[in-house]
């Protein structure tokens, strides 16, 4: 089951410095949008802000009509949204790959998306030791898993740029057959052409191409 995203006004800061602003954006359920725009344009403050992940100055993102306040919400919020973070969270090290795999809900499904993310034999590996390719691969296998285990959307924070070109066209042909509202910020042609729309970003401003 797929839900609506729906951005409202969301403006968020580090500091005295506006890195999102004032951003709508309607994503219907199902659909896939690209997210696309310049370096520090805002694109991984806007999603992250919506999984609860960056404090939001003003504005509401809610999923499936559902918004997030409390932390039972931010947590219902993290199973509805499957994610595919740019690089690994500091401060989380030595996670095993299988303990990665098996944090998105379902680890049967998760470890067989790694198979078919040819990541299948790495699960003894400590994330640290994986190569940026390689941890991508991980974290869209734990993604799929999350999928499978109920979430209603994917959101990815550039789930290609490591990976070698036969890669970036299996990710975005495995991304397009979702069938879950998905929001990805991609520079990678093989990407944007397979989402449904492309919505770029500018100076922590959004527009619909
Ligand atoms: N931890 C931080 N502290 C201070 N400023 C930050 C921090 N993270 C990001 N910024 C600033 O916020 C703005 C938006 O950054 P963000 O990472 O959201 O951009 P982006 O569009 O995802 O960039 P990229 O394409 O390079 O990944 C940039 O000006 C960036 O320098």
């Amino acid at each position: 089951m797929s839900a609506a995203v729906t951005f409202t006004t969301v403006t968020c800061r580090y500091g005295r410095r506006t890195a999102v602003d004032a951003v709508d954006l309607d994503v219907a359920a199902g659909e896939h949008v690209a997210l696309t725009g310049a370096n520090g344009s805002g694109k991984t403050t806007l999603l992250r802000a919506a999984l609860g992940l960056h404090p939001t100055a003003a504005g509401t993102v809610t999923v499936g009509g559902e918004s997030a306040r409390s932390g039972v919400e931010w947590a219902r919020r993290r199973r509805d949204v499957a994610w595919v973070p740019q690089r690994l969270a500091p401060g989380r090290f030595p996670l095993l790959v299988d303990e990665l795999l098996d944090s998105g809900g379902h680890p049967d499904a998760a470890r067989a998306a790694a198979g078919q993310l040819d990541v299948g034999g790495l699960g003894r590996r400590p994330l640290h030791t994986l190569s940026g390719g390689q941890l991508q691969r991980v974290f869209l296998a734990r993604a799929l898993g999350a999928v499978t285990a109920g979430a209603r959307a994917l959101f990815a924070d550039e789930p290609t740029a490591a990976l070698d070109f036969d890669g970036q066209e299996q990710v975005a042909t495995l991304l397009a057959k979702l069938p879950v509202t998905v929001v990805v910020v991609s520079h990678d042609r093989a990407m944007t052409r397979a989402c449904d729309r492309v919505a770029e970003m500018a100076a922590g401003k959004l527009r619909v191409i």
